[in-house]
């Protein structure tokens, strides 16, 4: 067709009214906007209007495709004349229909695309173009069956937390057709990689980057669900994201927990992929709002076992999680056939320090010594309160004469760190303790008896002293 033919037959389909009686800019401002694509023909097939979904579906402009028969749209040339036989041809009686077909893209690629197409008519009855409404049907069938799954994912009590965030990012890797899954955790200039997916096997947790460098920037500064299926084709071509990454495709969403932002979930690829719909975008919003929902229940959950585990007031291990850990060295110990040493140590005199000072500098006594004593200690060392004023300090790796060493060193900082109260006065702590070594088959319970033996003996021989616990509850 010339182009003043199409031209004109745009100008009378789309510009001239005969559409209805809609103002004709307003009609095509409308489908400008449109999400999904819309394809007008004329009377002999042949395009004369197409919007931007459209143009963005078919990988095509406006203008290669103004004046061309729909039929190159079409993947197999049957569909477009069976298409033509039933309801694009003037004695069509058929009104607006849905019907799924297979099309094919500038790149050659082949989708199926669920179409409304109707014939346009004027106030008469002639038939004068046709409209068709394009959708791809893998967001129509597919959405429906991801969420099917993102439903028994969520559902599955067998699965944590974590297992189930991983299964939603394979699922949704799956779904869109991309290679890599990431949900991030954003604080600051920072963009931290907290879970992630990647289908090449590059990527790892807890990689960071700086935020401005990321695809996600744009997703954050829309605050909604943001996508690029062929990035070197898009604005974000000269953005330092696409420097950084060369990701072609890519679809985010942020993530918001408890009213804060948390971070992102988002799907990327190195390869293009097929335009992002509707769909995709709802299927992003409903994602992020079940991760954020695992989040937050793994937060909880790990926030009430902190709590359960921790002692309050010294922010050290409490009696049972002591006990636990020990428990678990002392098998370590028994397998490498390590040393493994432990002080039970009680804060001497500590009644007095309630009576003449009040119980908030008890408190203030406890925590000094709790935060002392595990800093003196290596990494390896941990200490626990396993009652008031009793601690046990656990030495993995280390014989008899090194824990001592390291008792009284214990009792020479106390010594000389006085608690300074509010009043002006100050505390000076001492502490009597019971060393421990393990013996070779020796359980958690008797170890302990013995290093609280060791201890009383530290106690009846006037306190501020570490004394050793020899085999047999034998205490020297
Ligand atoms: N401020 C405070 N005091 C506590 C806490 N837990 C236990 N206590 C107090 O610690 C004191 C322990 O006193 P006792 O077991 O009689 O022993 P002591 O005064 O330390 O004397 P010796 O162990 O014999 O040197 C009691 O007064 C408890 O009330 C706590 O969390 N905060």
């Amino acid at each position: 067709m010339k182009d003043y033919e199409v031209e004109k037959a745009r100008k009378d389909l789309v510009d001239g009214g005969t559409v209805s009686s809609v103002s004709p800019s307003l009609l095509t401002e409308i489908f400008d906007t449109f999400e999904d694509a819309v394809v007008v023909a004329d009377i002999s097939r042949c395009m004369v209007y197409v919007n931007s979904a459209a143009e963005r579906l078919f990988g095509y402009s406006k203008n290669e495709l103004y004046g061309e028969k729909t039929k190159m749209l079409y993947a197999d040339e049957s569909d477009f004349s069976e298409q033509g036989r039933k309801r694009f041809n003037a004695a069509s009686k058929i009104a607006a229909e849905n019907y799924r077909v297979s099309y094919r893209r500038a790149d050659g690629e082949l989708f199926f695309g669920l179409t409304t197409g109707s014939a346009m008519r004027t106030p008469d009855g002639e038939v004068v173009g046709f409209i068709g409404i394009i959708r791809p049907a893998r967001s129509a069938d597919q959405s429906l069956d991801t969420l099917q799954k993102v439903h028994n994912i969520t559902s599955d009590i067998r699965l944590s937390h974590d297992s189930k965030i991983e299964s939603l990012l394979r699922l949704s890797l799956d779904h869109f057709g991309l290679k890599i899954a990431i949900i991030s955790s954003i604080s600051g200039s920072n963009y931290t990689v907290e879970h992630c997916v990647d289908l090449q096997g590059e990527l790892e947790p807890l990689v960071t980057f700086d935020l401005s460098g990321t695809y996600c920037i744009h997703t954050l500064s829309e605050n909604k669900p943001v996508g690029f299926h062929f990035a070197s084709k898009s604005e974000i071509k000269d953005h330092p994201c696409y420097k950084n990454f060369k990701l072609e495709s890519y679809i985010g969403a942020p993530i918001r927990l408890s009213g804060q932002l948390y971070g992102t979930i988002n799907f990327s690829s190195p390869l293009p992929a097929e335009p992002f719909c509707k769909d995709d975008y709802i299927l992003m919003e409903l994602l992020s709002d079940t991760v954020s929902y695992l989040l937050y229940k793994k937060q909880s959950e790990e926030d009430l076992e902190r709590l359960a585990r921790v002692d309050e007031l010294t922010g050290l291990l409490n009696r049972r999680a002591t006990q636990e850990r020990l428990n678990q060295l002392i098998e370590q110990s028994a397998r490498s056939a390590q040393n493994l040493s432990i002080l039970s140590i009680d804060i001497d005199h500590f009644k007095n320090i309630n009576d003449q000072w009040g119980h908030a500098a008890g408190d203030l006594a406890l925590a000094t010594f709790a935060g002392l004593a595990s800093g003196l200690g290596r990494k390896t060392d941990f200490c626990g309160r396993i009652g008031g004023e009793e601690f046990l300090f656990v030495l993995p790796g280390t014989g008899l004469e090194d824990s001592q060493e390291f008792g009284n060193n214990l009792r020479k900082h106390l010594a000389e760190s006085p608690i300074n109260l509010d009043s002006g006065e100050s505390i000076t702590l001492s502490v009597s303790a019971g060393l421990a070594m393990l013996e070779d088959g020796e359980s958690l319970e008797s170890l302990l008896a013995r290093a609280d033996k060791a201890m009383y003996k530290a106690k009846q021989e006037g306190r501020d002293r570490v004394c050793r616990a020899s085999h047999n509850n034998r205490v020297n």
